[in-house]
């Protein structure tokens, strides 16, 4: 029996010997053969020691056979047997004991298990050691997600699946884009319909123009309205013009268009309460009218002003973006704000608009009241990530929705040509804005020239 069993550690170690070679040169071949019995067998064999370096194990009192009573033999024997005699064999003794272990479980680029909590143990204390796990698993990353009462679950990661993300944004759903993938190897999935506004923070040359274009690239072939308000003056939206049914460029004109918007929904409040129903996608398809997202490219532009004359306009904006965002759920009108810097500093009306925008998109900042101001809210794990991001790997950023969990993520890339393109393939369903919202158009996008 321990010959078998010795027999079979030998075979399990020599094959996880020879895996770090083997993944060097074939590293999708890793879940076959031995790779994951090895894997799994270290991963078990070790967990007591990896448990203990990493303070999760506790000490419990067991009673246990100990060597105490064997006879001595040798030289040291005389004199000693009398004393071995009066030992028990049987005591009481200090035992450190890991949390245990559920079933391996493989993933696409890892594997995931289940560990159940001691006494007075929480998920933090799990987050806090995930880093000394990694490094003792010797894998890319280990997060702890699916958190249940008494429960965790370990998700490791072999290598950053976010190095080269190929995904196409679109995905044929309704107010559903996919832009990009998540660390643990699935789609990056927005879908308005269940989150409905987004905030997306970054420091310059972050990423958030490019995730932009991947959300137009997605939304682009549905019948939806898109609006743009790019107080860079129009240098980030006007080349998507032939998609957009109206852009504003100055605060001004942001205004006027918020002033339409907030008709509209008040328009969509009477038709859906004389109808019956609770909200727009509860009407009968006739009568449903056409979902508008408004992008919004760097906020504080909305808010900043410079002298006193601006106030009553930045207060005009502040409260229809606020009662867009408030309304807009149930009648069909989503968000998608994006900023460089967003802080309390810009005045209330930034941290009650961030209250509603219950998705959550942080890129690299430069300050951390922007990173608090996105995530920190949400989930102080998910903050710490988020500063962590290098200069880099733009694209790269901490999403967070509103079901609490959070994801390291990467956006595809999406060139302002492809993004072009996609906008001017799909003009023709660009909804006239006076047919979106009943009334003339105050802004209409000038569409730029063909190349
Ligand atoms: N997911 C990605 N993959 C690869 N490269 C990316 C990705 N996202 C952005 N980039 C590159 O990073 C650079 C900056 O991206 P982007 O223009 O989107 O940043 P930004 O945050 O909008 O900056 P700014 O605020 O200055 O406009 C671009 O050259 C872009 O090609």
């Amino acid at each position: 029996m321990g010959d078998t069993l010795t027999l079979a550690l030998g075979v399990l170690t020599v094959g996880a010997v020879g895996l770090g070679a083997w993944r060097r040169w074939h590293p999708a071949s890793f879940w076959y053969g031995v790779g994951f019995p090895s894997r799994a067998a270290l991963v078990y064999l070790t967990w007591r020691h990896v448990a203990s370096g990493c303070g999760l194990t506790r000490h419990r009192r067991r009673w246990r056979w100990t060597l105490d009573a064997v006879p001595i033999v040798g030289p040291a024997a005389r004199g000693a047997a009398t004393v071995v005699e009066q030992k028990r064999r049987v005591r009481r003794v200090d035992v450190e004991r890991a949390p245990r272990l559920g079933v391996l479980r493989p993933t696409r680029l890892g594997w995931r298990m289940r560990v159940r909590l001691h006494d007075g143990q929480v998920p933090a204390d799990y987050e806090r050691a995930a880093e000394g796990i990694a490094h003792a698993w010797r894998v890319h990353s280990v997060r702890v997600v699916d958190v249940r009462p008494g429960v965790v679950t370990l998700w490791a990661t072999m290598r950053d699946p976010l190095t080269t993300v190929t995904v196409t944004p679109e995905t044929g759903e309704l107010l559903t884009v996919r832009p990009g993938k998540l660390e643990n190897g699935a789609d990056w999935v927005i879908n308005l319909r269940t989150v409905p506004h987004w905030l997306i923070a970054g420091a310059t040359q972050s990423g958030k123009s490019n995730l932009a274009n991947a959300v137009i690239k997605g939304l682009a072939p549905q019948p939806v309205a898109l609006v743009g308000f790019d107080l860079k003056g129009g240098v980030e939206f006007t080349p998507y013009a032939p998609r957009l049914s109206a852009l504003a460029t100055t605060r001004a004109e942001c205004v006027a268009l918020l002033g339409d918007l907030v008709a509209e929904l008040e328009e969509r409040m009477v038709l859906c309460r004389e109808a019956g129903a609770r909200n727009v996608w509860t009407l009968p398809e006739g009568l449903r009218p056409v979902p508008v997202v408004l992008l919004v490219d760097e906020v504080a532009e909305l808010f900043l002003m410079a002298d006193k004359s601006e106030k009553d306009q930045v207060a005009k904006t502040a409260t229809a973006l606020l009662r867009v965002a408030q309304l807009g759920r149930a009648f069909g009108v989503h968000l998608i704000v994006c900023g460089q810097r967003i802080g309390s500093d810009l005045g209330p009306g930034v941290t009650a608009l961030r209250a509603q925008l219950s998705g959550r998109v942080c890129h690299r900042v430069n300050d951390p009241e922007t990173a608090s101001m996105t995530l920190g809210d949400l989930n102080p794990a998910a903050l710490e990530a988020a500063r962590a991001i290098p200069a880099e790997t733009p694209g790269v950023c901490v999403t967070a929705g509103q079901d609490g969990t959070w994801h390291r993520a990467r956006s595809v890339y999406v060139s302002e040509a492809q993004a072009e393109q996609a906008a001017r393939d799909h003009a023709h369903l660009t909804p006239d804005w006076s047919a979106v919202v009943g009334s003339a158009p105050v802004t209409r996008p000038a569409v730029p020239e063909a190349a």
